[in-house]
């Protein structure tokens, strides 16, 4: 299927509408970096439509109102047209971002359990009471916080759409979704399938655009009380400035390099499958990549040449392709960017075992070889930043608080992965990592009960499961006196 519509437009109350000014950006088709289709590019006028639709819809009814079991069975029907047409999406998505179609049909497949989970959650969520027998009772209430602005990145976007986009209406928001500029094919199956599942106009909206443009004005909007943002932590900073100026409710998920560490005692077999699976799913476009390797000394030189021989077996190819197992990267600006890494590793002395090129028969377009640098040093560049592609730094560690201290020699605080046959230590040192989330003896499975998110320069605040309600809902406290009251009497 290759039908693609000509111009992505946006979704504002229940209509596609293209930009009032007409304007729009070209998308590229990253497998050979040729525009393909047209993205709708939101300015402040098109985001002031959507937040009056949005807060129409929120204060007219019934959304917010709607009794949880009944928003549920409609969040049940939006998971059920994304499984209708799952196989559609994830060739969207393939097209779109350039990430392996198998990869693709998983994201799709998440992003309707993304939905059937928070419909769960909601109707098992209930109130909170604190009484004093004969006292005081004190309950709990929680409101829809109001018009939802959610941003969010490229990479796997209908996924990241989604994990927002379900709390967010099951908490009984209406929202303003905006879409990352450079992979807005899959958001444009969302408008079908929410009007399908009978959610009612108004209440869930689409603007596109670039970000400095579309992004900045809904983070600016004064009825837009609360922004969750997925993307660069430099973007974070740069929105939660502007946020300040209306106090807004935050939630930032934000970048990460985070540390795969490998005690010699693991089931190295085990922790090697998950080292390569960690940095070369999704392209290395991922969020929680394992894109630090520590290694102790004495299974180093083994463990990295083992990891640079996977690496050089891993299929590039075509993201339409089954048996591709990474694809193209999302533009020719991240491509260059990622490829610019590789030349800075290289100029900083690591010793580059495996990929680093663009394979022949595949120029054109976004690709890399998987790149594996070892001998990689805390004072490299390529230790500190996130490279956000298929490039893996490989660095020895003697002792264990040597390893927990290169772990932690980073800005950012996503999450980690420990390796490592004795469990004192692998506990010892899940609690050391700083990070958000870590997974020991374990590759990344996700429990969406539990908060993900990180520290430092991760993020902040958490979703998933009720942080992801709490986030999307205000409490409110009422005090009831149970017995007399006792008012101090001033001035009696
Ligand atoms: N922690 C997580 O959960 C998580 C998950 C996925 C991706 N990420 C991070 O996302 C990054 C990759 O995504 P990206 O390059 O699309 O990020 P990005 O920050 O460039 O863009 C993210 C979104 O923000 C918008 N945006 C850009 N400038 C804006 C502004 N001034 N105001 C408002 N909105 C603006 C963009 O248009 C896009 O929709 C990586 O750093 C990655 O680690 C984090
Ligand atoms: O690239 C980032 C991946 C984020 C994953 C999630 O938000 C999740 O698994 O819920």
């Amino acid at each position: 299927m290759t039908d693609y519509p000509e111009l992505i437009e946006h979704y504002i109350g229940g209509r596609r509408v293209p930009s009032l000014d007409g304007s729009a950006v070209d998308v590229l088709e990253p497998v050979r970096n040729t525009p393909y289709t047209r993205v709708a590019a939101g300015k402040a006028a098109d985001v002031a439509e959507a937040v009056a639709a949005a807060r129409q819809a929120y204060e007219s009814g019934p959304w917010p109102s709607m009794r949880t079991r009944e928003r549920a069975v409609i969040l049940n029907r939006i998971a059920d047209a994304i499984e209708a047409r799952g196989a559609r999406i994830a060739e969207m998505e393939a097209h779109d971002t350039g990430l392996p179609i198998t990869q693709a049909r998983g994201q799709a497949a998440r992003a309707a359990e993304n939905f059937r989970f928070f419909a769960d959650v909601i109707v098992a969520s209930g109130d909170e009471a604190y009484s004093v027998p004969g006292s005081q009772l004190n309950y709990v209430t929680r409101k829809p916080i109001g018009v939802a602005g959610l941003i969010t990145p490229w990479n796997t976007p209908f996924m990241l759409e989604t994990w927002k986009l379900a709390p967010a209406l099951a908490s009984g928001c209406t929202l303003v979704l905006k879409p990352a500029e450079w992979s807005p094919l899959s958001a444009s199956a969302l408008p079908d399938i929410m009007e399908e599942a009978g959610v009612p106009a108004g209440v869930f909206n689409i603007v596109h655009g670039i970000g400095e443009e579309a992004g900045a004005a809904l983070v600016e909007h004064p009825d837009v009380p609360i922004i969750s943002f997925t993307g660069e932590t430099t973007t974070g900073k740069i929105i939660m400035r502007s946020a300040a100026e209306h106090l807004k409710t935050l939630s930032m998920e934000l970048g990460g390099k985070s540390p795969v560490l490998v005690f010699a005692d693991a089931d190295l077999d085990a922790a090697l499958d998950s080292a390569v699976f960690g940095i070369f799913s999704l392209n290395g476009e991922r969020c929680t990549a394992g894109s630090r390797i520590l290694v102790e000394r004495s299974v180093y030189e083994e463990f990295t040449a083992r990891l640079a021989e996977r690496a050089d077996k891993v299929r590039v190819g075509l993201p339409g392709d089954p048996a591709t197992e990474v694809g193209a990267l999302i533009h020719p600006e991240h491509h260059a960017r990622v490829l610019d890494y590789v030349r800075i590793g290289t100029g900083e002395g690591a010793r580059l075992v495996a990929g680093g090129v663009v394979p022949g028969e595949l120029a054109g377009g976004n690709f890399l070889r998987p790149t594996v640098f070892a001998d990689v040093t805390p004072q490299m560049r390529i230790f500190n930043e996130e490279i956000f592609g298929p490039v893996v730094c490989v660095t020895p560690f003697d002792t264990e608080e040597e390893a927990v201290a290169l772990a932690n020699a980073t800005r950012y605080g996503l999450a980690g992965y420990v390796w490592t046959g004795d469990l004192k230590r692998g506990h010892r040192v899940a609690g050391a990592v700083e990070s958000g989330m870590l997974w020991l003896n374990s590759h990344n499975v996700r429990d969406l009960r539990t908060p993900f998110g990180g520290i430092k320069a991760s993020g902040l605040g958490r979703e998933g499961g009720r942080h992801s309600i709490d986030l999307y809902t205000e409490p409110k406290i009422v005090h009831v006196a149970l017995g007399d009251t006792h008012v101090p009497r001033f001035g009696a």
